[in-house]
């Protein structure tokens, strides 16, 4: 346990210190194989640099795998992290960051891989791929991750089409159909949503899990899987949105998705996004990504166009007209695409008001927040080694700009809000049930009732 700077008694960061632990698997295991991976991508893209750059293509294939392939030894052999010298934007706040960790460490221990907080290195390494890549024009904007999200895409296309055509068939009916109905249709594609998060390439470790199957008819057999079903909640907090803008009081209307993977995760997330507008449960739909190739599959500005111009210019009726209308969102300002600069920082949110006041402005704007993944998920607990039945606003500590939802398959062995010896019982049926994706959550929390709506 740790004291917070406002003196709560907060349980420790999880870390690749405790052996054995799924953080040190992953900074142990996880880690070099996506570094090798990156490495290996670079190498075979040579002949791509030497075509496209010449003799400066060539040179920079090499620097960027000599600096990458240092980063990984440093990695392996528990080295100090270093500072960044890129000079980028962000570089001072994560140089900043470095010195709160060793502040925090009080200069007994080095601020090392296996040492630090688990969420601290393992973001902290993508900001090192960066940085590699920066330092080396003429491919510093190569998105390392890109084949493999591309790849998500292409292979998902059965689920994809089966999903534009279920979404045609709803939003048919979407003009007259009871509250009921439209609450059925709601609560279906916030689950398609929530189980298009297993599709990500950095528990994979960049090994291919696209979605294979259609993603309504497996509904009902994973509803058993979902842990905490807040849906109600989310539900009521836009319909009650919805009947303050129809009162004429204010009420933006917007809902803000906070976004994880490209691919088919990204598809879920554009069709609910979708089902939001189009049955005016949302007037508009903001989406936060990353500014940069993040934790292999996280969605940048480039997935997010590539994606809505690839599902308009697909072979199939009801995908191109999803991606035309969508195409059309963007362009009208319905939809809009953000990228700021605390979605690649390694803080935990409850950071968020002090360290990125501009973005939690922002975000209190909107009446519903959706953060996908488990990455945020950690990020929206602190990633720490809460006891399962600790509330979940105990466990934002002070996160809460709005009424917000995490939509998260579990890959990480953090996990708040559950029923007393609910973990035990999974525990037993399933050890590692926090880390294998087949468990999910959809959970509620709403900032305290007195805002002023
Ligand atoms: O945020 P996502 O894409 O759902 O998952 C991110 C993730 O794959 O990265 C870490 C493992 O390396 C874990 O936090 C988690 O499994
Ligand atoms: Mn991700």
């Amino acid at each position: 346990m740790a004291a917070d700077q406002t003196g709560d008694v907060v349980p420790s960061s999880l870390s690749a210190k405790v052996v054995g632990s799924f953080a040190y698997l992953t900074v142990r295991d996880r880690l070099p194989t996506i570094l090798t991976k990156v490495i290996d991508t670079i190498h075979r893209n040579k002949n791509k640099f030497f075509e496209e750059y010449g003799e400066e293509g060539i040179q920079a294939e090499k620097q960027t795998i000599s600096l990458l392939s240092k980063l990984r030894n440093e990695l392996q052999t528990d080295k100090p992290i270093l500072a960044l010298t890129d000079g980028l934007e962000d570089a001072d706040s994560w140089n900043r960051y470095l010195q709160r960790q060793q502040g925090q460490c009080g200069g007994q221990e080095v601020v090392s891989w296996f040492k630090s907080p688990w969420l601290y290195v393992e973001c902290y390494m993508y900001r090192r791929i960066r940085e590699a890549l920066w330092l080396n024009p003429p491919i510093s904007g190569y998105d390392v991750f890109n084949e493999g999200k591309t790849r998500s895409f292409f292979e998902s296309q059965q689920a994809i089409m089966a999903l534009c055509t279920y979404f045609e068939a709803v939003d048919k009916k979407t003009e007259d159909i009871s509250e009921n109905q439209l609450r059925e249709y709601f609560n279906k594609l916030l689950q398609v949503c929530l189980w298009g998060n297993k599709c990500d390439l950095s528990i994979s470790a960049g090994v291919d899990n696209s979605q294979k199957i259609s993603p309504i008819d497996s509904l009902l057999a994973l509803q058993t899987f979902i842990l905490v079903d807040d849906s109600d909640a989310v539900w009521s907090t836009l319909i009650s949105a919805r009947q303050q803008r129809q009162s004429g009081k204010r009420s933006s209307g917007r809902v803000d998705f906070v976004l994880d993977n490209a691919g088919f995760e990204l598809v879920t997330d554009l069709v609910l996004a979708d089902f939001l507008v189009s049955s005016g449960l949302a007037g508009e739909v903001h989406f936060h990504g990353k500014s940069f190739p993040w934790f292999v599959s996280d969605v940048t500005a480039e997935d997010f166009q590539w994606t809505i111009r690839q599902t308009m210019a697909a072979n199939h009726r009801w995908m191109s007209q999803r991606g035309l209308r969508w195409q059309q969102y963007v362009k009208e300002g319905v939809w809009s695409y953000h990228d700021h600069p605390f979605w690649t920082q390694p803080n935990e949110f409850c950071d968020m008001a002090a360290d990125a006041p501009d973005l939690y402005a922002a975000l209190q704007v909107a009446d519903l927040l959706l953060f996908k993944g488990d990455l945020n998920y950690r990020k929206l607990a602190g990633d720490r080694d809460w006891d399962h039945t600790v509330d979940f606003d105990t466990a934002l500590r002070g996160f809460g700009p709005a009424p917000l939802c995490s939509l998260r398959t579990l890959k990480a062995n953090i996990q708040v809000g559950l029923q007393p010896g609910q973990g035990s019982k999974l525990s037993s049926q399933d050890p590692d049930w926090m880390t294998c994706g087949k468990y999910a959550v959809i959970q509620f929390y709403s900032p305290n009732s007195d805002r002023q709506d």
